[in-house]
This record gives structure tokens, C-alpha cells and sequence, in this order.
């Protein structure tokens, strides 16, 4: 099995626009190891949902390269490498929460049985045992979140790609999906990378923190966690965890972007 898991080289994009070219990302060099929680921190704009959309074949870069478990983003797209979280949970209204999650195991014809099976399984993995035959509507943000996740994981993808899953819920909400989220590492050691504009929520996930710099993007610095390997959000507030906080600030700022981050 390949240990690097991403690995990219000299990679730029620039998009033409009617206006001007707009160098999203310039020189970024970045490899990912198998099993690592790798978050990219930076200022709006400063192209970090690129980089992951270029990962997950949704971009072609304009310059240099990228592999996914030693392949091309496409070629690990066909083959269901990676789950893709979004900013806001991509739930089909008209399907109850167990059918939004076999969705794509129906397409693919996964047997009824199998595809149930799957679907009670990653729900009750993300704490929505129970609430199966409910709809997106009858459900809070944070746990309609939690479902698309449950259907990320069913395809048991060894990547997990989180664009800022939990950007929109409040700070109550936010935290138990941490916790949730740091459990789910924990017992099935997957590679993630995870988009955030808090630096709370970078240091108490990450194994590492790749800070990125306003336009033109580019990787500033990047940041090795000390934290102990299980953790909880109390470890937020140890020393070590306040001293990985203030690095990351520092970044920022050299980045001359911290303004621009909450
Ligand atoms: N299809 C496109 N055409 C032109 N410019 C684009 C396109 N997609 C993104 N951009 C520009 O590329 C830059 C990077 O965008 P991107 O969405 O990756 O930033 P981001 O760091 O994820 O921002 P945010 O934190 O606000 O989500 C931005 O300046 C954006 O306006």
C-alpha cells in the first residue's frame, strides 16, 4: 500500500476570466501522508477549496501535478478513492435519511439488503441511530450533516475530503461534530483533509496545519501538532494546545491575513 496518499508538485491555477487571469494558486507543494488529519487554514479566497476541488478531479490545474494514492485525481474518482464533504450537507428532501445515504449504492446496484445494511451501519456510526425513516427536514443542520457524512463513509473511502463541513452550525453544534468527527479518526484511521477558517477548530483536529496566504494562493507555512493523538475538546484549552493557537496566528499574520480570519 502506498503511504503517500497526496501528493503534490509545483501545482498552479490560474482562471481566465473576461477581466484578468486570477492566480488562485501558485507553487504549492504538499504531501499527505496515510492516516494523517491535515487542515488548510488561510484567509477567503486564498484558494483552499480549490486545491481540494483540483484534488477531487473537479479542477484541472493549470500547472504541475497531483496523484492521489499514486494515481490521478481522476483515475481515484472513478475508483471512489476519497468521500467529498460539503459546506452544506447535499441531502435529497424527498428521500428519508436511510435512502439519502443508499442513494449512491443504488445507482451503483448494491442489493437492497446490502445497501440497508450500509446505510444503518454509517448512521448509527455518526449517532443518528433512530431517526433512519426521518426526512432532511425533520432533522437539525448539525445532524442532516451528519448524515451526508454517514453517506460519505459508507463507501468506506480511505480519503475523506471536508471543505468547511462545519462552517455553518452554530458553536454548540460545531463542537459535538469535533468530537464526532475526532471519534471517527479514531476508529477507522483515515487520511482527511478539512477546510477551516477556525484556528480552534484546526488545533484540535489536525496532525498537521498547512497555513495558506491570500492571493495569489500560496502554502506559508506548515505546522506539525504536538497534541497527544486522542483528544478531546478540552484539550483546546492546555497549554499546548493555546501555544499550536498562537503559531497559527503568528502564520497568519506573516501571511498578512490574519485580519481576514475569524
Ligand atoms: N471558476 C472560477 N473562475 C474564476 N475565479 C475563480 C473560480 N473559482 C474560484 N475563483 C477564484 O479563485 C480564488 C480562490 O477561490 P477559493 O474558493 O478556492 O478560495 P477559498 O480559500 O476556498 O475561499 P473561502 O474561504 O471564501 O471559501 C478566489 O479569488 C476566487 O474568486
Amino acid at each position: 500500500m502506498i503511504d503517500t496518499v497526496i501528493d503534490v508538485r509545483k501545482l498552479g491555477l490560474t482562471f481566465e476570466t473576461p477581466d484578468a487571469p486570477v492566480v488562485a494558486l501558485q507553487d504549492i507543494d504538499l504531501q499527505i501522508r496515510r492516516g494523517e488529519f491535515v487542515t488548510f487554514i488561510g484567509p477567503s479566497g486564498c484558494g483552499k477549496t480549490t486545491l481540494m476541488r483540483i484534488i477531487a478531479d473537479l479542477e484541472q490545474p493549470t500547472s504541475g501535478t497531483v496523484t492521489v494514492n499514486g494515481v490521478s485525481p481522476r483515475e481515484a474518482r472513478l475508483k471512489r478513492a476519497y468521500g467529498y464533504i460539503f459546506q452544506a450537507a447535499a441531502l435529497y428532501p424527498w428521500r428519508n435519511i436511510q435512502r439519502n445515504v443508499e442513494l449512491p449504492h443504488e445507482i451503483m446496484g448494491v442489493s437492497k439488503r446490502e445497501r440497508a445494511e450500509k446505510a444503518r451501519r454509517y448512521l448509527d456510526l455518526v449517532g443518528l441511530k433512530g431517526f433512519e425513516k426521518k426526512f432532511p427536514f425533520q432533522l437539525s443542520g448539525g445532524m442532516q450533516q451528519r448524515a451526508s457524512i454517514a453517506r460519505a463513509l459508507s463507501f468506506d473511502p480511505d480519503l475523506l475530503l471536508m471543505d468547511e463541513p462545519f462552517g455553518a452550525l452554530d458553536e454548540i453544534t460545531r463542537d459535538r461534530m469535533n468530537e464526532e468527527l475526532l471519534r471517527i479518526w479514531g476508529e477507522t484511521k483515515k487520511t482527511v483533509i478539512f477546510v477551516t477558517h477556525s484556528i480552534d477548530e484546526a488545533v484540535l483536529l489536525s496532525t498537521r496545519i498547512v497555513i495558506m496566504s491570500a492571493r495569489p494562493g500560496r502554502i506559508i507555512d506548515v505546522i506539525d501538532s504536538n497534541l497527544p493523538a486522542v483528544r478531546t475538546l478540552e484539550t483546546r484549552e492546555t497549554p499546548e494546545a493555546q501555544e499550536l493557537a498562537h503559531r497559527i496566528r503568528l502564520g497568519l499574520k506573516a501571511g498578512h491575513s490574519y485580519d481576514e480570519v475569524k
